[in-house]
């Protein structure tokens, strides 16, 4: 089983998508790669859950087992109850993928691109009312050959829409978005949340996972190593104080290192006290502390501690445990 956190899922609403211990190996042999080293997941009616991690993470290989497009090496999964690879059939009209590129025909329109996905789909939507949506009717008789890579990104996301999903897998759905079209974005995922659409996604915007996600996910080299909502991500994660060395002993404050650069850090859970104790300290002292810097964690403090390999100041920040 892999680590995962000990539970902050929102409610007891009903389970959407349930893995136990998913592991994906590419190849065979002495060539044998584990992109998913056995991860769990748990995601709710109604739950937007952000997948986020480094490049190679194994983002995508876990998409692929949760979509069914994959069989996984090891590992159950369960999509609405149900096993995504051999009950497709019935699982398919529920959910709506946007995956990574996706690969539309370039020489049709924008229009008869949504036609043909609409043929698809057993309970669709018109193409009208997707179009508006992701605001693209204006260019529905543009081919796609012709739009801007953010304009084919909102029409890869219009195609996910169209059959009315309960359950919506996006795979970095604003990468090439400029930053007025990646808000219209959010604004619709939001709307869609508020209508109760479960949704799963993977981004490299760290503020796309902190305005969309209810709980986010940060996988490192296949495995989950964060995983709650983001307050408790970022409340579980020390603050950090930093000052150049003043050159004079140091009070006696908890936590404190100081580097070869002669740069002191202290991590803290209390940010305040601790910098009323440095500040009364070097007031005390009439010292004026060059470079002072007190900084709360953030996603991104998490994210790049995790990247970086300092796996244990963020395991242990959230425990991890058997999810229920
Ligand atoms: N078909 C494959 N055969 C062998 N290795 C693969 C295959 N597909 C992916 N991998 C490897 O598995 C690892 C995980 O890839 P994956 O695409 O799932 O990561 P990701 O987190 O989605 O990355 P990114 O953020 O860069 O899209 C990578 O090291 C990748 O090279």
């Amino acid at each position: 089983m892999s680590e995962q956190l000990s539970g902050s899922k929102p409610d007891e609403r009903a389970p959407v998508i349930e893995a136990r211990g998913l592991r994906r190996v590419y190849g065979e042999g002495a060539t044998a790669y584990e992109a998913v080293r056995g991860i769990d997941l748990d995601v709710t009616e109604g739950e937007v859950f952000a997948l986020l991690g480094t490049n190679g993470a194994g983002k995508t290989s876990t998409f692929d087992l949760l979509e069914g497009l994959a069989s996984p090496t090891a590992g159950e999964v369960a999509v609405f109850g149900l096993d995504p690879v051999r009950d497709r059939r019935q699982i398919r009209p529920r959910v709506g993928t946007m995956l990574q590129s996706g690969g539309l025909p370039a020489e049709l329109t924008v229009t008869e691109t949504l036609e043909m996905w609409r043929g698809t789909c057993s309970n669709p939507t018109t193409v009208e009312d997707v179009l508006e949506r992701v605001r693209l009717t204006d260019r529905a008789d543009v081919r796609v050959a012709a739009l801007s890579g953010g304009e084919q990104r909102r029409v890869d996301l219009a195609c996910a829409l169209l059959g009315q999903p309960k359950l919506l897998f996006l795979d970095e759905p604003t990468t090439g978005l400029d930053p007025e079209s990646r808000r219209g974005t959010w604004q619709l995922l939001a709307d869609l949340k508020s209508a109760g659409v479960t949704m799963v996604l993977t981004t490299h915007y760290l503020d796309e996972a902190e305005a969309l996600a209810d709980r986010v996910a940060i996988m490192h080299r296949g495995e989950i190593v964060v995983c709650g909502t983001l307050r408790e991500i970022v409340d579980s994660q020390p603050a950090r104080i930093t000052f150049d060395h003043p050159g004079l002993a140091l009070p006696p404050l908890r936590g404190a290192e100081v580097d070869a650069g002669a740069r002191v850090t202290i991590s803290t859970h209390d940010l305040q006290g601790h910098l009323s104790e440095l500040l009364g300290w070097a007031d005390d002292l009439r010292l004026q502390l060059s470079g002072l810097e007190a900084r709360a964690a953030s996603l991104e403090s998490v994210f790049l501690r995790i990247a970086e390999g300092d796996r244990t100041s963020a395991t242990t920040a959230v425990p991890m445990g058997a999810t229920a």
